[in-house]
C-alpha cells in the first residue's frame, strides 16, 4: 500500500465535518487514533446513498457537541441502559440485539461507510428505534461518553492485525482498556469475540492484568461456546467455513 506523504483536508461527509486525514492512492484513510482500515468499498446504490445522506444525520451522534449527562437522553424511546458495539461491520449482531432488547439503547460505531449503509437499510426496514450510530473511530466516541455510562461493550471479530509489527494497531490496548473501564458502570461487561488465537491470548493477557476487570469464565465452555442468544456475524461465518473456532471472552467491570 502506498501512502501519500502529505496531509490533506478532506470532508468526512457522513459526519458533515472536516478532519485532518492521510489519504492513500486506494482511498484508504488513516487518521491518528484507533482506526486503521478502509472507510469506503464499492459504490453505494442510490437508496443506500440516500440513507447515508438523509437517515444517518438523524441517528448519528455528534461528538462536537457536549455529551448528555445520561445516555438515555440520546434515544427518543425510553431505555433502561445503554450498550455499545465497536466495529459492527454489516450490523447483524447489533440489529439482532436491538430487536431482542427494545428496553436497551444501543450505540454502534463503524467507520466503513458500506457497513453503515447496510445497517441503515435494516433500521429503516424494521423501524428500529433504539439504535444510535457513530460513523467513525470508536475510541473517539468512547472518549466523548460520560463516565460510568455503559452497561456493556461488545467487540466482535475486530481487525486481527496478526503480524507482530501491527499489534500496536489492535483495538485492545492498555489505554483502551482504561477508556472502557471509565465508560462502563460497575458490574458492566466488555465482551470480545475473535477467531484469531493470538488476538484472544493478547486480549486475555491485557485484561487479566487490568485491575478494573475480572474474567468471568468458570469452565472451558464459557469461552469456547457463544453466550446464549449470540448472533453469528459475517466474519464469524467466514471463520467457521475456514475451520477456525472463535473464543468468547467476557470481562466484568469490578466496582471501583
Ligand atoms: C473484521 S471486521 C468485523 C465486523 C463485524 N464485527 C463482524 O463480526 O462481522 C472489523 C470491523 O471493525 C471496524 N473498525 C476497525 N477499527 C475500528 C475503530 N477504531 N472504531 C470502530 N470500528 C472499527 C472495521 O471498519 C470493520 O468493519
Amino acid at each position: 500500500m502506498i501512502t501519500i506523504d502529505r496531509r490533506v483536508q478532506t470532508k468526512c461527509s457522513v459526519l458533515g465535518r472536516h478532519k485532518q486525514v492521510f489519504i492513500d492512492m486506494n482511498e484508504t484513510v488513516h487518521h491518528q487514533g484507533s482506526f486503521f482500515g478502509r472507510r469506503k468499498g464499492h459504490k453505494l446504490r442510490a437508496h443506500q446513498a440516500d440513507l447515508v445522506d438523509n437517515l444517518l444525520p438523524h441517528l448519528a451522534l455528534d461528538i462536537e457537541l457536549p455529551a448528555p449527562e445520561t445516555l438515555a437522553e440520546l434515544f427518543d424511546t425510553p431505555v433502561e441502559a445503554v450498550r455499545f458495539e465497536i466495529g459492527f461491520g454489516g450490523g447483524e449482531h447489533l440489529i439482532a440485539e436491538a430487536l431482542a432488547h427494545p428496553e436497551i439503547g444501543f450505540i454502534g460505531a463503524e467507520p466503513y461507510v458500506n457497513g453503515m449503509a447496510k445497517i441503515l437499510a435494516r433500521i429503516e426496514d424494521q423501524n428500529i428505534r433504539n439504535i444510535r450510530l457513530f460513523a467513525g473511530d470508536a475510541a473517539e466516541l468512547m472518549a466523548w461518553l460520560p463516565a460510568r455510562a455503559l452497561k456493556r461493550i461488545d467487540l466482535i471479530h475486530p481487525d486481527p492485525w496478526p503480524k507482530r509489527r501491527h499489534w500496536k494497531r489492535r483495538f485492545v490496548q492498555d489505554s483502551m482498556i482504561g477508556a472502557m473501564a471509565r465508560a462502563l458502570i460497575d458490574g458492566g461487561e466488555f465482551r470480545f469475540v475473535s477467531d484469531i488465537d493470538s488476538y484472544n491470548a493478547w486480549t486475555l493477557a491485557h485484561l487479566l492484568r487490568a485491575p478494573e476487570f475480572d474474567w468471568t469464565a468458570e469452565r472451558a465452555d464459557d469461552w469456547r461456546k457463544p453466550w446464549s442468544g449470540y448472533t453469528m456475524t459475517r466474519y464469524g461465518r467466514k471463520a467457521e467455513r475456514e475451520g477456525r473456532r472463535a473464543s468468547y471472552l467476557r470481562f466484568r467491570r469490578i466496582a471501583a
